[in-house]
């Protein structure tokens, strides 16, 4: 009798709590949490408290980033469109940056900044339809978005996670996605393009499975300030070199040719492909051929006549010749490049001059400063 009293009274016991744990759990909201905007696993947005305070409209109307799964609220689209642009602090995102702002457009950069540099995009930092986040695209990320540039994809293997990760993100919250891939593409096969081939054949998929909406861009030699001084690219040496009044290094016999565009002619392309009906993919370049040593004679007129060259071996894979056919972007996308390399290599110059001289005073000023 006394067991089962017991038995009885354990019994209530345990049911009062069975009660109580979810009335509690219910009744009490959970520990108040920090409310910081949340980008994915390894990012840094540049500044939180900015991130956090600058709705971009709120209620949903804005850049809020949101769980997996939602999806851009009805009725946003058509308004200012909302845009990502990954590797938006590198040389040509950083323009495409430029113009999306200057059009009314609200702009996030996700960026590692392994070739992209924060200076690229301080001048918009403050305002608030920008926004800088330190991720890299192998890692996911949620943002709500209705286009994505995707740029942030050097011609590696490694980066089609990258690829697939902002393909997952277009197609989540129903973004246009845009490829940049390049001319290499038409090359010899190599492990270094083969990451390209693949991002453009994902993209394909993508659209073609999942009825995405898609537009490939393939890029040729671009040129134009901010590039980086030291990437090895033949207009950048040439111009860095005839600064520092070295001899500009032709490899070989200097009678391959390139085609050089102007970086704003390719930001105008991007943007028209991603507004048209077309999914491409297009070239976009600069038809007008130099060759290496026609390019030299350019960069010697326009900073030193008396610049010297020297001769140094080549590549054996290096392409003879590369022009783009861009017919089909005149046709379909209405458009060519406008700026010639006589008008725009001036415009590098003055970038270039400013970084390599700019930084060197600084540093000759610390030196004599110490001293
Ligand atoms: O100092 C230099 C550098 C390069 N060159 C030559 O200039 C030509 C152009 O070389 P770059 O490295 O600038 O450019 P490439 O055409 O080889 O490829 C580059 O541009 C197109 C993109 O799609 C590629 O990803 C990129 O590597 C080559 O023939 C190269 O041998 C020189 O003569 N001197």
């Amino acid at each position: 009798m006394g067991v089962r009293c017991l038995f009885a009274q354990q019994r209530f016991f345990f049911l009062m709590i069975g009660i109580m744990m979810p009335t509690f759990f219910f009744t009490f909201p959970s520990k108040p949490q920090l409310k910081l905007t949340h980008h994915g696993p390894g990012s840094t947005p540049m500044s939180s408290s900015w991130t956090q305070s600058q709705g971009h409209g709120g209620g949903g109307g804005g850049m809020n980033h949101r769980r997996v799964g939602m999806r851009v609220p009805l009725g946003l689209k058509g308004k200012v469109s909302r845009i990502l642009v990954t590797g938006g602090a590198g040389f040509v995102g950083s323009h495409l940056v430029d113009r999306l702002i200057e059009r009314g457009d609200h702009v996030i950069v996700i960026d590692n900044h392994f070739t992209g540099r924060k200076e690229n995009v301080l001048h918009h930092v403050g305002n608030p339809r920008f926004e800088l986040i330190r991720h890299d695209v192998v890692e996911p990320i949620m943002l709500e978005v209705d286009q994505i540039y995707h740029l942030a994809c050097p011609a590696s293997p490694t980066n089609v996670m990258g690829t697939l990760n902002m393909l997952g993100l277009a197609k989540r919250v129903g973004a246009r996605f845009l490829l940049t891939s390049t001319s290499e593409v038409y090359g010899v096969r190599s492990c270094y393009d083969e990451g390209k081939r693949t991002a453009e054949t994902l993209t394909m998929d993508y659209h073609r499975g999942h009825g995405m909406q898609v537009r490939i861009a393939r890029i040729f030699n671009t040129y134009g300030p901010r590039m980086c001084i030291d990437d090895g690219r033949v207009v950048s040496n040439f111009v860095a070199q005839a600064l520092r009044k070295e001899p500009l290094t032709v490899y070989g016999d200097g009678k391959q040719t390139r085609s050089f565009q102007y970086v704003s002619d390719l930001v105008e392309g991007l943007i028209r492909l991603m507004e048209g009906d077309h999914v491409g993919p297009f070239n976009l370049g600069n038809p007008g051929e130099f060759t290496m040593l026609e390019l030299a004679k350019v960069v010697q007129e326009t900073i030193d006549p008396n610049a010297k060259i020297e001769f140094k071996p080549n590549t054996e894979d290096d392409p003879h010749k590369r022009k783009p056919d861009i017919s089909k972007a005149k046709e379909l996308l209405g458009w060519e490049p406008t700026v010639s390399l006589h008008d725009g290599l001036p415009r590098m110059v003055d970038d270039f001059r400013q970084r390599i001289f700019g930084d060197h005073e600084k540093e000759t000023g610390k030196t004599n400063a110490v001293a």
